[in-house]
């Protein structure tokens, strides 16, 4: 059982975005919400609760102070905001807690220091002795020292790792929308609100993440999916809530739980409608039973509204959001340190002259636009991603170098039991003498193509074949028809901007990214890039 339907009290991680601490043209912060969230946190811990904030805002205070009017293009000069900024910021907390008599303390972190085992442990220790002391730690990125291989990119991703640091019940990511909708709400009248999501792979093909996020933030909803998923493997449900109403985070606390225990009652007991949710036709986005498959919901047409028969007692009424189930089988806190700070969350997809150039010593490691034909998967700006070329299949291979993977909810997934890159949810890899032979384990892999954990210093060749329709999502990267492409991982990198992100600006010049993007942290997509299968 997930310990969010157990824990009281609860251990609660709560993230404010840019949009919810400063005002998104004349960056003055939004004292009445910052002051509704002081005292949520403060009621939240009178009843015994364990609270750490995930504070966003450095840069957009920086930018009040130095009365500079857009976030700048140039990742050294947020830098300087953030540097500007984050005292301030912190001032500003200290002096909104300090008026309810609360401590706080900052911790400022980079994926840097997490990749490291004992600096990973030390900032655990740290957090678990304040929560402890009854301190709210104030967390943010430290964006000044945040280099881009070593950054988050956004706090919603940050919020989701610190609450698998400190195995966290509950993450709460308010924004300025109170939950997540099929499509824009504020745009697009038919948007639908999603009340519960078991599966955040099956939700991607149901929303549209493009529309939302600020003009300060980095963040938007498609990093919010990712936080979501981040948290889901680590056992810590999510919630999506307006920034507006902090007080509601106890109401869906309770809500959760009555529900929870409500629906332990008996089978089939139902949940509460989205009393005061905008959409008349909530959804439940559950987790296909097979990588093709759909739920009922998906494929039931017309209105997709829960049917709900009566029962003894009822919860209260439903709050705004959507929650995000945590994963009943949470993955334990070492694989999730490795998995969310060293593994290839995904791949990029470059072309032949790409591969050429990045071989080379003097390309620095670093990859631009140009040079990417495709993504493949979700992962966040700042996490590790391979390296792949694509090629038509038949052409000649070793064949002991070949390895497959499954990329697409559509190809047949199958797992290696013994080794580290077997989590559940990661692509298989398997021998590929024959692509049709069985799944056996890596030691059949000659040395040299052995595979650790550590994607610089051993990456692994692989090779994707395309056993059915690719996604949606992958069909504009790889042509389809009649053609079998073979995806092969030729080195590892660190992405400097999200899949969604290079998946907008591949194939063009560095120059047009912060026109696509509005904003450029750097000119390169994938920084630290070691080539170990050269053209
Ligand atoms: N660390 C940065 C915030 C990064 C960011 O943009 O986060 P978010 O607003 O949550 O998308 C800051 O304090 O300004």
């Amino acid at each position: 059982m997930a310990r969010a339907r157990t824990c009281m009290p609860c251990t609660i991680v709560i993230k404010l975005g840019t949009s919810s601490i400063v005002h998104e043209t004349t960056h003055q912060p939004l004292l009445s919400t910052l002051s509704a969230v002081v005292e949520t946190v403060l009621k939240l811990r009178s009843l015994g609760h364990k609270v750490v904030l995930v504070s966003s805002g450095a840069i957009g205070v920086g930018l009040k102070r130095m009365e500079i009017p857009s976030r700048p293009k140039v990742l050294s000069k947020s830098q300087a905001l953030a540097a500007i900024g984050q005292g301030r910021l912190i001032a500003l907390w200290d002096s909104l807690f300090s008026h309810l008599g609360q401590p706080i303390a900052q911790i400022l972190l980079t994926r840097g220091d997490i990749s490291d085992r004992t600096r990973y442990l030390n900032a655990v220790n740290t957090l678990t002795e304040l929560l402890s002391m009854g301190v709210v730690p104030i967390v943010n990125e430290n964006d000044t020292i945040s280099v881009s291989e070593i950054k988050f990119g956004d706090n919603d991703t940050l919020s989701a790792i610190t609450s698998g640091m400190i195995h966290a019940d509950y993450l709460f990511l308010l924004t300025d929308v109170d939950g997540l909708y099929t499509a824009n709400p504020r745009k697009d009248p038919n948007a639908q609100a999603i009340e519960v999501v078991d599966s955040v792979q099956a939700i991607r093909s149901q929303v549209s993440t493009k529309t939302l996020g600020s003009h300060l933030g980095t963040g938007g909803m498609e990093s919010k999916l990712i936080a979501a998923e981040i948290a889901a493997e680590v056992g810590v449900a999510t919630a999506i809530c307006s920034s507006k109403h902090p007080e509601r985070i106890l109401d869906i606390i309770n809500y959760d739980k009555a529900t929870r225990v409500a629906s332990h009652s008996g089978p089939g007991t139902p949940r509460e409608p989205g009393s005061g949710r905008s959409s008349p036709t909530p959804l439940r986005v559950s987790t296909p039973s097979g990588p093709s498959s759909t739920t009922s919901e998906e494929t039931t047409p017309g209105p997709r509204t829960l049917s709900l028969p009566s029962i003894p007692t009822p919860p209260p009424e439903r709050p705004p959001h959507t929650l995000f189930t945590p994963s009943a089988t949470p993955m334990r806190d070492l694989k999730s340190w490795t998995s969310h700070t060293l593994w290839p969350a995904g791949s990029v997809v470059i072309d032949a002259g790409a591969h050429t150039v990045l071989s080379r010593r003097e390309s620095g490691g670093r990859l631009l636009p140009a040079g990417v034909v495709g993504v493949i998967g979700t992962f966040a700006s700042g996490q590790a991603v391979r390296i792949v070329i694509r090629r038509r299949t038949g052409m000649t291979q070793e064949p002991e170098q070949i390895t497959t993977i499954s990329t697409s909810s559509t190809i047949k997934r199958t797992y290696a039991t013994d080794s580290p890159m077997s989590e559940p949810g990661t692509p298989a890899i398997q021998p590929a003498a024959s692509l049709t032979s069985s799944i056996s384990t890596i030691e059949h892999l000659p040395r040299a193509m052995s595979i650790d954990s550590n994607p610089v210093s051993n990456p692994s060749p692989l090779v994707t074949t395309w056993e059915d329709e690719p996604r949606a999502d992958d069909r504009d990267d790889f042509p389809t028809s009649g053609a079998d492409w073979e995806i092969f991982e030729v080195g590892r990198g660190l992405a400097n901007y999200n899949s969604a992100q290079i998946k907008r600006v591949k194939g063009t010049k560095s120059s047009n990214i912060p026109h696509v993007l509005g904003y450029a942290d750097s000119e390169y997509v994938v920084e630290n890039v070691t080539i170990r299968i050269p053209p």
